[in-house]
């Protein structure tokens, strides 16, 4: 201490001065700094001398002298701390702090803090009462902080509510200088509607020096204004009761809360799901979920949270949509997925899941948003949609749209493979008589049954169509040898089985036309249409038969359009005519009537036979107009006979079906009486036998009242329907006819003559009597005869006449009896419009 160097700035002084208890020895800048402090400030150099002191220094510890080791001053404990503490740190550090105690020369203690700065190759002590200083330090570091401050602080006065003190932030945030601050008062920086607040609170002042706090709006000096929170400690300052207060804008928070709530409410109200979940290595784990995701789920808040998104889901691992979503959660980037999660219940969802990374400050994935948008009523509707598209609404089978579809990817594969391919083209027969008479709710019944039966017919694979109507197509890929026979009479089964609607049994069949990939086509259009051309020969071949398609059959359909749209003017031009087959008793050889049969004379396609029009007739309805023709025409020719004293005969006329079941029937048939002026007994009524297979009842219903008109009836084509022997009985016909084609072979079928015997037998127990038609040999007449068949008609007495050619016939005189049994078959048929050639039977007139 004795060595220590002599301050630079307070060397002692050159000329010496008499000690009058201050320190004028230390040079003028310690003197102005210190000479008149209140606390001990002295100066020791290098070598641990005094270099200068100040008044109260040498007033409370001297009397003491320049140069005097500064030893003298501390207490003995202090000294080691000082040598090996604190002048080395003052040295190095340039400041040392710390307790030390005083002694003065009369042996007084005086502890004080001391500092001791290093400046200038000089230690510069001060040392302070040990409270004081603290108090001066507070003061210090309250005045840092608050000039220092980065937000706006002041001190108002309490009374006048004046700025009496405004930091440097203040000034800076409100626009106001300090001299203007201290010109105003509280209520200038707050807006008039917060001046009312402004006064309750001031007159609810908090007891002193308690806190205060709220949220304020303040205005700048440009009138803009600011949200604040602004917290205030009561103080006195120059001795007036004063408040410090602390303001903070928080302006850009409110904006911000505001924001961050209206976002918070987006997510909240957001009708998508919405689930924010953190990125581990363990998947991603659900932090928040907003109301929708929950309500997506059907799950609870609580239950969503901390829960893997992966588990939540319910996508099975390894699945494709797992592998999906894993990747878009490793993405850097957005990505979409169309999902198929699980809802709670088990039912599988549609979703779309968009999924954003939120990437950390370290450019790895913290989070991710994920959006979902339930997409199930969409999808499902557009399932709909789709299958309205492509399935026919009746029968749910697929329609024509998906059938090409289907036939397009089934060419394709059997081209590949080298398969073939069936398409089986199936048209109910007489569906439209179902429909048009019982109504299209039964038919539409009959239809979805059918269609019913034929999807069991059909194996994984196929593909059963409805095209319309009464269409239906098979789509047979024939990958391996398949029993195809089968499966075709398997549909003939499904379809003519009987069908119970409504207390009603229906029975139809169908007509098959089959085409075949390759031979046949190798596009679905033209498999499509060779398959309907099969389908309608086989109608025409007789309805109930399966047909192949064969190149030849193009002409058939060229020729049946042709007759369609010939047939529509043939009434009109005047190209239908009548002719007559007497019809005779085989008995008496008598004739006992004619059959009117229609011709139609074209004159590019020639005569055409009514087998080739009189189905498109009845398919096209023209028939009505036709039938109503035919009616009218036989009454009014067996009239004009009868005018003309040919005897009187019953003419038979051909009714249709479709002729049957129209409502106007009866009216009709009246109509071309009364018109006539024929009596109704020379009128009977044909009716085939298939034409009262459905609806007994009303059948019954008709015959009753047209036998009531006194119309003769008969059952025509009878053996090849399917009359229900119970229901025949109910009909009040008088005739059953054989069918030509019993007639036929019964001669050389032991099984056909045996149904021959059978009906003529039936008729006669079922009281009618009973006519066999196509009878073209001696020996068929006397094989009918023989076993009691009434009447017979054929070409071995007559072909069918014109009007001009039976007047003729009918006035010859009789002919010797019918021919016995063995007789030759007459001679080469003339044509229908020409007088048969004899022997003719013996005539019996009159209707029977
Ligand atoms: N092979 C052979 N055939 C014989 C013999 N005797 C008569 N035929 C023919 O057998 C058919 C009998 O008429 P259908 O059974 O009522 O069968 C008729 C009938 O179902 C229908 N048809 C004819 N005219 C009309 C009509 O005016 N209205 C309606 N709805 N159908 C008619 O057309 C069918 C065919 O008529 P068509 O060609 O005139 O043929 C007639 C007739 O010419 C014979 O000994 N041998």
């Amino acid at each position: 201490m004795d060595t220590l160097p002599q301050p630079a700035y307070s060397r002692a002084p050159a000329r010496r001065r008499p000690q009058r208890g201050s320190s004028r020895q230390s040079g003028p800048a310690f003197d102005q700094l210190f000479g008149s402090s209140p606390y001990f400030a002295f100066a020791i150099d290098e070598a641990g001398k005094l270099t200068a002191f100040n008044q109260h220094t040498a007033a409370v510890l001297g009397p003491l002298a320049p140069h005097t080791p500064a030893s003298k001053l501390y207490a003995a404990w202090v000294l080691p701390m000082l040598q090996n503490e604190a002048l080395p740190a003052a040295r190095m550090r340039g400041y040392w702090r710390g307790e030390v105690e005083l002694v003065a020369q009369d042996g007084g203690s005086h502890p004080v803090t001391q500092t001791i700065e290093w400046r200038d190759h000089t230690f510069l002590c001060l040392g302070y009462p040990l409270d004081d200083y603290d108090v001066y330090e507070s003061r210090l570091r309250f005045k840092y902080l608050f000039e220092a401050h980065p937000h706006p602080m002041w001190v108002y006065d309490l009374e006048t509510l004046r700025f009496l003190v405004v930091n440097a932030a203040a000034v800076a945030q409100y626009g106001h200088t300090e001299a203007e601050f201290l010109q105003m008062t509280i209520r200038d920086i707050r807006p008039p509607e917060q001046q009312e607040r402004l006064t309750r609170n001031l007159a609810a002042a908090p007891a002193k020096g308690a806190e205060q706090s709220g949220i304020w709006t303040h205005m700048r000096r440009d009138g803009s204004r600011m949200q604040v929170d602004v917290s205030s400690h009561s103080v006195t300052l120059s001795g007036r009761p004063a408040r410090l207060v602390f303001a903070h804008d928080i302006t850009e928070r409110e904006q911000l809360k505001l924001a961050l709530q209206l976002r918070s409410r987006a997510l909240e109200a957001s009708i998508n799901a919405i689930a924010i979940t953190t990125h581990t290595s363990e998947g991603e784990l659900i932090e928040y979920a907003n109301p929708a995701f929950v309500r997506l789920f059907d799950h609870t808040p609580k239950s969503v949270l901390g829960r893997r998104l992966e588990t939540l889901l319910d996508l099975p691992p390894h699945d494709e949509q797992y592998q999906a979503l894993q990747a878009a959660m490793q993405s850097h980037h957005e990505e979409t997925l169309m999902l198929r999660p699980r809802h709670r219940d088990g039912a599988l969802l549609w979703t779309q899941l968009h999924v954003a990374p939120v990437l950390a400050g370290d450019n790895a994935i913290g989070h991710h948003v994920c959006v979902l948008t339930d997409m199930t009523a969409i999808m499902e509707y557009q399932e709909q949609l789709e299958h309205q598209a492509n399935h026919d609404a009746l029968t749910g089978l697929p329609n024509r749209v998906l059938l090409k579809d289907r036939m397009a990817q089934a060419v394709t594969f059997s081209q590949r493979f080298k398969h073939s391919l069936w398409l089986v083209y199936i048209d109910l027969d007489n569906f439209k008589l179902i429909n048009d008479h019982l109504g299209h709710q039964l038919g539409d019944q009959l239809l979805c049954a059918i269609a019913n039966r034929l999807r069991a017919c059909a194996n994984d694979g196929d593909t059963v169509a409805r095209l319309g109507g009464d269409e239906f197509v098979l789509l047979l890929p024939i990958a391996n040898q398949r029993p195809m026979a089968s499966i075709l009479q398997l549909v003939q089964e499904a379809v003519a089985a009987p069908v119970a609607v409504e207390q009603q049994v229906l029975t139809v069949t169908c007509s098959i036309g089959i085409s075949v990939f390759p031979a046949d086509g190798v596009d679905p259009e033209q498999l499509l249409r060779h398959a309907d051309i099969a389908m309608y020969r086989a109608k025409e071949a007789g309805r109930n038969q399966v047909q192949f398609f064969e190149e030849n059959m193009h002409a058939r359909v060229a020729e049946r359009a042709l007759i369609e749209s010939e047939l529509r003017h043939a009434l009109a031009r005047d190209q239908l005519s009548l002719v007559y087959q007497p019809k005779v008793d085989l008995h008496s050889g008598a004739v006992t009537g004619m059959e009117a049969l229609i011709r139609w004379q074209h004159p590019g396609l020639g005569a055409v036979s009514p087998a080739r029009f009189i189905g498109v007739a009845e398919e096209t309805g023209l028939i009505v107009a036709i039938g109503r023709w035919v009616l009218r025409t036989a009454c009014a020719q067996n009239k004009a006979w009868q005018q003309a004293g040919l005897p009187p005969l019953r003419v038979a006329v051909n009714l249709s079906a479709r002729q049957f079941r129209d409502r106007v029937l009866l009216s009709e048939v009246r109509a071309a009486l009364e018109d006539s002026g024929l009596d109704a007994r020379y009128l009977e009524l044909e009716l085939t036998e298939s034409l009262m297979m459905h609806n007994v009842e009303e059948v019954v219903t008709v015959i009753e009242s047209l036998k009531q008109l006194g119309v003769a009836l008969s059952i025509d084509d009878f053996g090849t329907g399917y009359s229900s022997l119970a229901y025949l009985k109910q009909f009040p016909v008088d005739y059953l006819k054989i069918d030509q084609s019993f007639t036929r072979e019964m001669l050389t079928e032991p099984k056909v003559a045996a149904i021959v015997r059978s009906v003529i037998a039936l008729g006669h127990i079922l009281g009618f009597k009973v006519i066999a038609e196509g009878v073209e040999t001696g020996e068929e007449l006397h094989y009918l005869r023989l076993h009691q068949c009434d009447e017979m008609q054929g070409y071995y007495y007559s072909r069918p006449l014109t009007a001009e050619a039976f007047a003729a016939f009918i006035s010859r005189p009789a002919p010797a009896a019918p021919a016995s049994a063995g007789a030759a078959r007459p001679a080469a048929p003339a044509p229908a419009h020409t007088p048969a050639p004899p022997p003719r039977p013996a005539r019996r007139h009159g209707p029977t």
